[in-house]
């Protein structure tokens, strides 16, 4: 597989994958499963593995299974790993999603090392375009290699999705949904708190080889619904549709898919 995706998908995307799991723990298990998969596959094509994570509830249940494996199966040497977004505050800051990530996971974590984890530049928070700026030559500096990128192609993102259908921070509506060149973007008028952010955008998101939206609970059902059975409305998550060879999970509980009609698949023995 080329290291890079072209700029222009070429192929239909597949359509989404949902998988349903009796309750958060088995979900946990599964996901853990399916990232060392992605990692493994990973070290194969260029030995590391990038990945992008989201806030919110998801550094929970990524780290709930994987921070215990004693079988060496998970590589940490190996990981680099971005933020899908992050909040425009001190990285010790209760709405950073590098602090939750970090309590949550990295913390647990004695083999991953400080400088494989990419944080933002604290230094540049009153400027969010430089900022925004530097986070995305952080990714050209990953991504870079003797080709020239025109996209960064992930080898995991695993995102979250908020009521309103947002992931990353794409909200419903705002113009940054139709961000074209950027890789990240500010965004200062964030309906969500704290308003200023920065988020990857669709070139990032619609180039990765996995990307995997993760939730758990009641309070999902309805966005999750709308975004599976209805992509008509085009919520900022409904329109993540990687170019193939990328394709879209949904990894969720069954209180979260209790409203969907969207087909379940069977989660396969990894
Ligand atoms: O603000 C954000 O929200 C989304 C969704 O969060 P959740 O708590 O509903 O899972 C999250 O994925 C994103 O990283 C975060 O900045």
């Amino acid at each position: 597989m080329a290291p890079f995706a072209p700029d222009a998908p070429t192929k239909t995307p597949s359509p989404p994958t949902l998988y349903s799991f009796p309750d958060a723990d088995d979900l946990s298990k599964s996901l853990a499963a399916f990232v060392i998969k992605a990692q493994n596959e990973a070290i194969e094509r260029r030995n590391k593995f990038t990945l992008a994570t989201s806030g919110g509830s998801l550094p929970k249940m990524l780290a709930k299974d994987l921070i215990n494996r004693t079988d060496g199966a998970v590589r940490w040497d190996k990981w680099e790993i971005f933020f899908a977004d992050e909040r425009l505050v001190p990285l010790d800051h209760e709405d950073s999603n590098y602090y939750l990530c970090d309590k949550e996971f990295f913390s647990k974590v004695p083999e991953l090392k400080r400088e494989q984890i990419h944080t933002i530049d604290t230094s540049l928070l009153d400027d969010p375009e430089e900022l925004s700026d530097a986070y995305e030559k952080e990714l050209v500096g990953a991504f870079a290699g003797k080709e020239s990128v025109r996209n960064p192609v992930f080898d995991l993102i695993l995102l979250g999705m908020g009521p309103d259908g947002h992931c990353c921070s794409l909200f419903p509506s705002h113009p940054l949904l139709e961000e074209k060149d950027r890789w990240v973007a500010p965004i200062e008028d964030s309906p969500k708190p704290p308003s200023k952010r920065i988020t990857i955008t669709y070139p990032v998101l619609n180039h990765a080889h996995r990307i995997a939206f993760v939730m758990a609970g009641e309070g999902k059902q309805e966005s999750l619904a709308k975004a599976l059975d209805q992509p008509e409305l085009k919520l900022p998550a409904s329109r993540v549709k990687p170019a193939p060879p990328g394709d879209v999970y949904w990894f969720a509980d069954d209180a979260a898919t209790k409203q969907t009609k969207y087909p379940r698949a069977e989660f396969p023995k990894l």
